[in-house]
């Protein structure tokens, strides 16, 4: 069943009228600062073309031939996305498969080169993902190591937080026996648990608490909690809304690449859990008519980046300016 196309006009880009943007963010000292800020933020991939058109050109299949690849698409995976996140945010994504999810939080850790946009962050972020690298014939403790150290950890801090991340991923005595003998739940919980122990002030989480049970959940909720009240701030990609409106305190809901709603995670999870299971109901019509009301109902964040910069020491990205403006 095909995703029902994003309904409005296109987004405007930068170069339209927006609304008058405030001067440059003072220091205020009641304000979060800003620990990431993406303006404007377009990535695109080169895929083969699944249904190629018999009508391309000779010289474009010629070409192709030459260069030994199948003929192929540009997928638009994110289009115009800007955001800000705060100090103490915990910020959940959601959206259908394919709707720019991972791609977006790839490009908030700098592993994606945006074909337009900017993309700024206070710190480098730690993006655990389920694809993070583990290796499968040393055992779970051993990753936990290599994982700590390869995050920039001491040695010391290494030994010290072994015993936190053994009890956060609730993997027991399993941690001594070589991680190909895991289930993918037990690896996802155990990199959950690996990319927390740093701390870090900006953690990107794909999918892994989706995987966990309810007290796995709860320990994991309580953790992004603790890193939110150390004026961090967190992402999470998540299927399941659920763990978003348990777990987050903002939700941002993208429909192919675009962002429909940005807002308080209840809210905006439950209408996107409405609009998916209408969609699993068959009911097209409704769910267009949802997804139509939600993106009518979303306010569009113009950022301005220019002048912007990440200030060392955790002191946030300085310099942001940016508004919200009716669609
Ligand atoms: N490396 C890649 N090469 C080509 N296309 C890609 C690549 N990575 C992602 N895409 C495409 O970009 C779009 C967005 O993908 P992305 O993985 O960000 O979506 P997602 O919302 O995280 O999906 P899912 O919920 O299925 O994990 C999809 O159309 C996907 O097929």
């Amino acid at each position: 069943m095909a995703a029902p196309e994003l309904p409005g006009p296109e987004l405007p880009g930068p170069e339209l009228p927006g609304p008058e943007l405030p001067g440059p963010e003072l220091p205020a000292p009641d304000e979060p600062r800003v620990h990431v800020a993406v303006d404007d933020l377009h990535v695109r991939y080169s895929a083969p073309d699944a249904a190629p058109r018999t009508g391309r050109s000779r010289l474009r299949r010629g070409v192709d031939a030459a260069l030994g690849r199948g003929p192929s698409v540009v997928v638009r995976a994110l289009v115009g996305v800007s955001l800000v996140a705060r100090a103490g945010d915990a910020v959940g994504i959601v959206g259908l498969n394919g709707s720019g999810k991972s791609t977006l939080l790839r490009a908030v850790a700098g592993l994606e080169r945006p074909a337009r946009g900017t993309v700024l962050a206070s710190s480098t972020p730690v993006l655990l993902g389920v694809n993070a690298a583990m290796i499968p014939d040393l055992t779970g403790r051993e990753n936990v190591r290599l994982g700590c150290l390869a995050m920039g950890m001491t040695p010391e801090a290494t030994a010290a937080a072994l015993g936190d991340v053994v009890d956060l991923s609730g993997i027991g005595a399993a941690i001594d026996l070589p991680m190909r003998t895991y289930s993918s739940g037990m690896g996802a919980r155990l990199k959950f648990a690996i990319a927390a122990a740093s701390e870090p002030e900006i953690l990107l989480v794909d999918e892994a608490l989706a995987t966990g049970d309810a007290a796995f959940r709860e320990r994991s909720r309580e953790r992004m909690d603790r890193l939110r009240a150390g004026a961090g701030c967190v992402f999470l990609v998540s299927h399941a809304a659920q763990t978003v409106e348990e777990t987050c305190t903002r939700a941002i809901w993208l429909h192919q690449g675009r962002v429909v709603l940005d807002g308080p995670a209840v809210e905006v999870a439950q209408r996107y859990r409405w609009f998916a299971w209408n969609l699993a109901q068959g009911e097209d019509a409704v769910a267009e008519r949802l997804l139509e009301e939600a993106f009518r109902a979303g306010v569009e964040i113009v950022v301005d980046l220019d002048g912007a910069a990440g200030v060392p020491g955790g002191r946030g990205v300085r310099g942001v300016r940016h508004a919200r403006r009716q669609r």
